[in-house]
């Protein structure tokens, strides 16, 4: 991602913004404990962090996605000057070997063996499931079709939520996506769905501990992809419906990690079907924070204050909002933040899509 290569001392609020649902996020929020250790941590993590960029010349060295995520290390820099050449378009999906297998474009004897992933814990309770709201590349109903061989007017899907629902109470209009102990996940008024507070939660109460679906090291080697190709079907349907920007990758399957990983440490990140349910808002505004647990093997997420029936609930992206609609593609609107006028979104977008349009792809 773009934090790895920059410079940590001299462009500190870009390495922090670029990186998703980053653990400094929380080093400023309230919690005395939780400042100092996650600080520390970070401190860690940031001093240990790689510069990466693109490696074409190995791009064709490799049949699959992960080919697109070689390491070259560039302390430093923080820029990258050679262009990704893509080997997979949204108007190509790239398949998984599964995939392919399944839809008989390889033998099975090509496919490799799927890695192991350390004690990955499969998806459960998720009552019911959706398209979301946000922007999918490719639908949900393609995959399932390939996957699947039916034809895509033969698979039912529910639709989506409405994007424009300002009640923060369950109707029949708008069912929940799942439901935990703590939260609901339905139509959020800020887009697609968020979680909501089932009941009153006090501050410091553990709201969600989960187990990743994925978790990989993130280090631009393509471990992405082959933890991905190791996921069973339904785990990879429950992926492909997470919530995408697209334009912050060419492929596909590779903007829904980056819309919905956590880091986890100074090497790894983590997806979790839950916890990918969870808003933005800017730390003053964020009602949860989060920690990665080694130990448990689960990502705690934890109230910072008092959060009320109905209430939705949040973690920080981002200490600056600065890079949200590059990074995730949208503006905060949380009381925190300026409020940019129609004009001023508008150039902004412009701007930062022309940018992601041109560039190479060296998020990672
Ligand atoms: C990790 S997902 C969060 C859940 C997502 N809303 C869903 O439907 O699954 C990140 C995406 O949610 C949306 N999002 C998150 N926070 C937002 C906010 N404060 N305002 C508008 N959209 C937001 C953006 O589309 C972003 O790319």
């Amino acid at each position: 991602m773009a934090a790895f290569a920059l410079s940590l001392h001299t462009n500190i609020a870009k390495l922090v913004t670029s990186n998703m649902l980053t653990n400094i996020n929380q080093t400023m929020a309230a919690s005395a404990y939780w400042q100092a250790s996650l600080a520390d941590d970070y401190l860690i993590w940031a001093s240990q962090s790689v510069p990466w960029k693109w490696n074409p010349a190995k791009l064709n060295q490799k049949s699959n996605g992960a080919a697109r995520f070689l390491n070259k290390t560039s302390p430093g820099t923080g820029e990258s000057s050679t262009p990704l050449i893509s080997q997979h378009t949204a108007t190509t999906p790239r398949l998984s070997s599964e995939e392919k297998q399944l839809s008989g474009k390889v033998k099975p004897s090509l496919i490799s063996t799927p890695p192991v992933t350390p004690e990955k814990q499969s998806s459960n309770g998720i009552i019911s499931s959706f398209d979301t709201a946000c922007q999918h590349p490719l639908s949900p109903i393609d995959r399932l079709s390939i996957l699947t061989g039916s034809p895509p007017e033969s698979i039912f899907i529910p639709e989506s939520p409405p994007s424009t629902t300002t009640t923060h109470e369950s109707s029949p209009s708008s069912p929940p996506l799942f439901i935990t102990e703590n939260f609901e996940a339905r139509a959020s008024p800020k887009g697609g769905y968020g979680a909501f507070a089932l009941q009153k939660i006090t501050a410091g109460t553990v709201i969600l501990s989960e187990y990743p679906l994925i978790n990989c090291p993130d280090d631009g080697n393509g471990y992405f992809y082959q933890v991905y190709d190791g996921l069973s079907t339904e785990d990879r349907k429950a992926f492909l419906e997470l919530a995408s920007w697209s334009k912050i990758d060419d492929d596909p399957v590779t903007a829904i990690w980056k819309t919905n990983r956590f880091r986890l440490d100074q090497t790894h990140s983590g997806l979790f079907l839950k916890a990918s349910r969870f808003n933005h808002a800017c730390l003053a505004q964020s009602s949860c924070y989060y920690r990665w647990d080694r130990a448990s093997y689960q990502m705690h997420f934890t109230s910072m204050k008092d959060i009320a029936k109905g209430e939705e609930i949040t973690v920080s992206y981002a200490i600056s909002p600065d890079f949200l609609y590059e990074d995730y593609g949208f503006f905060c609107d949380c009381k925190a933040c300026p409020t940019l006028s129609a004009g001023e979104k508008l150039r902004k977008k412009s701007e930062v899509e022309s940018k992601l349009s041109s560039e190479v792809r060296r998020k990672w």
